[in-house]
């Protein structure tokens, strides 16, 4: 498996997310925004940061860089592609996902470590995870509330598109275990053909046993399983 991971100015996770799947004996290259050649990418990564310093709104201007046509066109035509928290949000403007990411109902920054469960073993990136397991995974963002409209949400749940809940450490989906005021505690979706996945918590920076927390690694792991 070749994963390219798509830097644009101001991403910051590039390099996490590089190594982890490095680590994990697959090959991961940095593409550049400006490229227009995905380099035989079997896999897309849109990294975490501040894609032109989240001006506008994150993710807005990063949807436009010359890339993201070629980024389109591979996912249309069934492509895996992931985005973690900023990359989630290039996602969305993109409308390669439902929703959007508003500013955090404390309209303030939040980097702490949360809690997730997934909420389906339907979907690539959670083929493998322990429904019953609340996952420790940080979170670092200022717009990661997720909101859609009624419809959108019924169809999500429908097509079982909701990926991950935030929950608390003992795994329960409850108002005080969301760190953000996203709607039905969503932390993570696919699309309806799931091959593109958004997820607000950064596995990838909970994926180094020196870190103390490999909780993180468990969800990169599935990136490679394959076996949906
Ligand atoms: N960690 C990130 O990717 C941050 C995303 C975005 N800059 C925000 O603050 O919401």
């Amino acid at each position: 498996m070749k994963f390219g991971v798509i830097v644009f100015p101001g991403s910051n996770c590039d390099d996490d997310t590089v190594g982890v799947i490095q680590s994990l004996g697959h090959e991961a290259i940095k593409l550049w925004h400006k490229d227009t050649d995905l380099q035989g990418c079997d896999f897309l990564i849109v990294p975490g940061g501040f894609s032109y310093g989240d001006y506008l709104r994150s993710g807005a201007i990063a949807r436009f860089s010359p890339i993201m046509e070629h980024v389109i066109e591979f996912a249309k035509n069934g492509g895996y592609l992931m985005g973690i928290c900023n990359g989630f949000q290039v996602l969305v403007e993109a409308h390669l996902l439902p929703g959007v990411l508003l500013r955090n109902n404390s309209q303030k920054f939040i980097s702490k470590n949360i809690f997730l469960k997934a909420a389906t073993n339907n979907a690539l990136l959670t083929q493998e995870l322990d429904l019953n397991k609340a996952y420790k995974v940080p979170i670092a963002h200022a717009e990661g509330r997720y909101f859609a409209d009624e419809a959108t949400l019924a169809s999500l749940q429908a097509n079982d598109q909701i990926l991950f809940y935030y929950c608390d450490e003992a795994g329960q989906v409850t108002d005080a275990a969301n760190p953000n005021g996203s709607l039905l505690n969503i932390a993570g979706i696919c699309n309806e053909g799931r091959n593109v996945f958004g997820l607000m918590p950064h596995p990838e920076r909970a994926a180094d046993p020196d870190l103390n927390n490999t909780d993180g690694l468990e969800i990169m792991k599935q990136l490679v399983l394959q076996l949906v």
